[in-house]
């Protein structure tokens, strides 16, 4: 297999820890959209999205997205990326799609510990508990829906890329 595999999941997943882990495990490259969005534009998230808005990021995001999209590699998308339709078809099409699961409070928990908030300004402007079960309502079903593989996120990450390479080793879900 030499599609490139796409992380999904909300702020705090592991889409970014996980991802490079995986990668080095499979001798993949790794690149992650958020980190190639600074690298290029010299703009943090909140630059950007104070520049212009989120629908400004979201736009940048699909064009990264696509960008990174090589063989052999892994990707770590941001957070919001399947909320367009454009980017599940691109990833489900072009590539293999984990999707990251863990619940709000671990999320919130993690994203307490390190906040980054100039990568992660807020998204619903309420405490970071409410913001992730508030995020996750909205987008549970977007992330099954670009997954090809639903991965249990809440073990330390080592573990993590073990399940990862086991959903890999499976037929396609679907
Ligand atoms: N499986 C895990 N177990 C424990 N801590 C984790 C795990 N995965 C990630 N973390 C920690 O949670 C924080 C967020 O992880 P990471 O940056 O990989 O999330 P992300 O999904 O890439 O988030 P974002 O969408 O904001 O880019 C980091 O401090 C990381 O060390
Ligand atoms: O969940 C989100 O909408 C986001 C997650 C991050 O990865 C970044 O892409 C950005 O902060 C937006
Ligand atoms: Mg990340």
């Amino acid at each position: 297999m030499t599609q490139p595999i796409f992380m999904v999941g909300a702020r705090g997943a592991g889409k970014t820890t996980v991802g490079s882990e995986l990668a080095k495990a499979l001798g993949y490259k790794f690149v992650d959209t958020d980190l190639y969005l600074l690298r290029t534009s010299g703009l943090s998230v909140a630059d950007i999205v104070d520049r212009e808005g989120w629908e400004g990021f979201r736009r940048r995001e699909t064009e990264a997205l696509k960008a990174v999209c090589s063989p052999l590699t892994v990707i770590a998308t941001g957070g919001g990326a399947v909320l367009a339709q454009e980017n599940r078809d691109f990833m489900r099409e072009a590539g293999t799609v984990i999707y990251l699961r863990s619940p709000a409070t671990t999320l919130a928990n993690r994203l307490e510990d390190a906040p980054q908030e100039d990568q992660r300004p807020t998204l619903t402007g309420r405490p970071i508990t409410e913001e992730m079960m508030q995020v996750l309502n909205e987008r549970e079903a977007l992330y099954q829906e670009a997954a090809h593989h639903v991965v249990d996120g809440t073990q330390d990450p080592a573990r993590v890329v073990n399940s990862v390479m086991n959903a890999l080793a499976l037929p396609m879900a679907r």
